[in-house]
């Protein structure tokens, strides 16, 4: 047997060229942490301590041992491996990373952002005031039309797709429902780079055919869904990117592309984003342009835009006639709380569709009517803006709780992007997609007395801990990044740099 226990920071490296089919292959590696989760929403956080998990070459879990009894180190290693019954033939070579001496550090699963738009990362905190309409035609339409200017769009495109990709991973996104803009080129550009940097994601070219107010941005019906199918063929074969049918948002599209896209979606079983009921002049353009229709839900069931491959953005303002539709229809929502106090456009109420409507509700950062690059801090804000949303309504049940977002950031964006067999939790058979959280990371803000330590796998303090890393940490916490069992953020090596 042969096995290298490694000191955290000198793990393997991502070497990006296996992506479009080299051959690289990840030596099968047990890592021993407190690993922390929510397999279920009625699991609540799962905290254990000491726990051995294995990782095979492709980058599935193998097993999970729960509070392993083995001691730490070669002696508990040759325990287990006399005692392995798993499927791997013959487990003679491995790796062995061991963090569960270390009672700052914890494994928790990457983040799922589930609504981003990555061409507005420039625009991050401009714009403060303007309701939704005005945002659109004052700053994001003229930004994302720039992705189709020939003269800049490459350079312009690569400079802001990197940093996007760069910043949300290394903050523990490890997998994003992504809008790019109208253009294909550029769009196909963002797909090459998140291969490139080993983020999962779904690459949302832009479709609009009817823009009214702000005519430039748009492209006709025809060259929507020829482009929209020429990346779906570029995309193809692809395992970690997708791509995802988007229409915009129901005012800037025809009915006629509403169809064809709802069609495409179904003939080449590809899922759906589009934003919904976000704000309330939005809602009355919608009753305007489609009279025929019984709400703005109704407007994409009447397309063909609803299924359990849909992912519905900020639904502040819905009916419970829209939310009986969505729940039928088993769409997930995207709550964008950020967003939504930045461009003031509404608190959702978000424990009523968790809890009585029972929809599946994830996070997005809505980059960059959204403020905030991390899932960590939409996480804080949806408690927060809850908080106001109860003090509102005097009802203390509209408050949600970590167990409520901590689930949302992991397990119910897994859901939402359809891989809940896959990601979103620690379970044998799916991928390791994680992040190594330090509460003792260099730089950060997250003070840890010596009482507020757990002992003996006390669960109050660990739950203790895990708010304290919401509401006083950020991404200097998540010290380093794995998807597929790819370590692709590393920042505990000498010299790591942000791209
Ligand atoms: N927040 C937000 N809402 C939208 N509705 C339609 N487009 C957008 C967008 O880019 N951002
Ligand atoms: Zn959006």
């Amino acid at each position: 047997m042969t096995y290298f226990e490694e000191p955290p920071g000198v793990e393997e490296t991502f070497e990006p060229q296996w992506n479009r089919g080299g051959s690289y292959r990840k030596p099968y590696t047990l890592y021993r942490a407190t690993f922390i989760h929510t397999p279920t929403f009625e699991t609540g956080i799962v905290i254990s301590p000491n726990c051995l998990v294995g990782v095979n070459s492709e980058g599935t879990i193998d097993f999970v041992r729960e509070e392993a009894s083995q001691p730490a180190g070669i002696d508990g290693i040759r325990l287990f491996k006399q005692e392995y019954t798993g499927p791997v033939q013959n487990l003679n070579h491995f790796k062995y990373v061991d963090y569960s001496k270390d009672c700052y550090k914890f494994i928790v699963p990457g983040f799922i952002d589930t609504h981003i738009h990555a061409s507005q990362y420039p625009n991050i905190g401009i714009g403060l005031g303007c309701p939704l309409l005005d945002w659109l035609n004052n700053y994001t339409f003229k930004l994302e039309k720039r992705f189709s200017d020939p003269k800049e769009q490459m350079e312009l495109a690569k400079l802001v797709y990197t940093k996007v990709i760069n910043r949300t991973l290394k903050a523990g996104t490890t997998c994003a429902s992504y809008f790019t803009t109208i253009d294909t080129k550029t769009s196909k550009l963002f797909a090459d780079l998140l291969l490139k940097y080993g983020q999962r994601g779904f690459v949302g070219k832009v479709c609009m055919d009817h823009n009214e107010e702000y005519p430039e941005y748009q492209e006709p019906k025809d060259k929507s869904l020829e482009a929209m199918k020429d990346l779906i063929g570029y995309c193809d074969g692809l395992t970690n990117v997708k791509p995802i049918i988007t229409p915009r948002f129901a005012p800037v599209c025809s009915s006629s592309l509403l169809k064809q896209l709802g069609q495409l979606a179904k003939d080449c079983k590809i899922p759906i984003q589009t934003h919904i009921s976000e704000n309330k002049d939005e809602i009355k353009l919608v009753e305007g342009l489609f009279p025929e229709c019984d709400n703005y839900a109704s407007v994409y069931k009447d397309h063909g835009l609803l299924g359990s491959s849909t992912i519905l953005a900020h639904a502040i303002h819905l009916s419970e006639k829209e939310c009986n539709v969505i729940k039928k229809e088993n769409c997930s929502l995207s709550h964008c709380p950020t967003s939504n106090s930045f461009i003031s456009s509404g608190e959702a109420p978000i424990h009523k569709y968790l809890y009585e409507n029972k929809i599946n509700v994830s996070l997005g950062t809505d980059l960059s009517g959204g403020y905030e690059q991390s899932i960590l801090g939409v996480m804080k804000h949806s408690i927060m803006v809850s908080h106001h949303l109860a003090m509102k309504t005097e009802k203390s049940k509209d408050k949600l709780s970590i167990h409520d977002v901590f689930y949302m950031a992991t397990r119910a964006g897994a859901i939402a992007v359809g891989l809940k067999d896959k990601l979103g939790s620690f379970e044998a058979g799916k991928q390791f997609d994680a992040q190594l959280i330090d509460l003792d990371a260099i730089g950060a803000n997250t003070d840890v007395f010596d009482w507020q330590i757990p002992k003996n796998n006390e669960k109050d303090k660990w739950l203790d801990l895990i708010s304290k890393w919401i509401f006083s940490g950020d991404d200097r916490n998540c010290v380093k990044v794995w998807v597929d069992g790819n370590l692709v953020v590393d920042k505990l090596r000498l010299g790591w740099v942000l791209v």
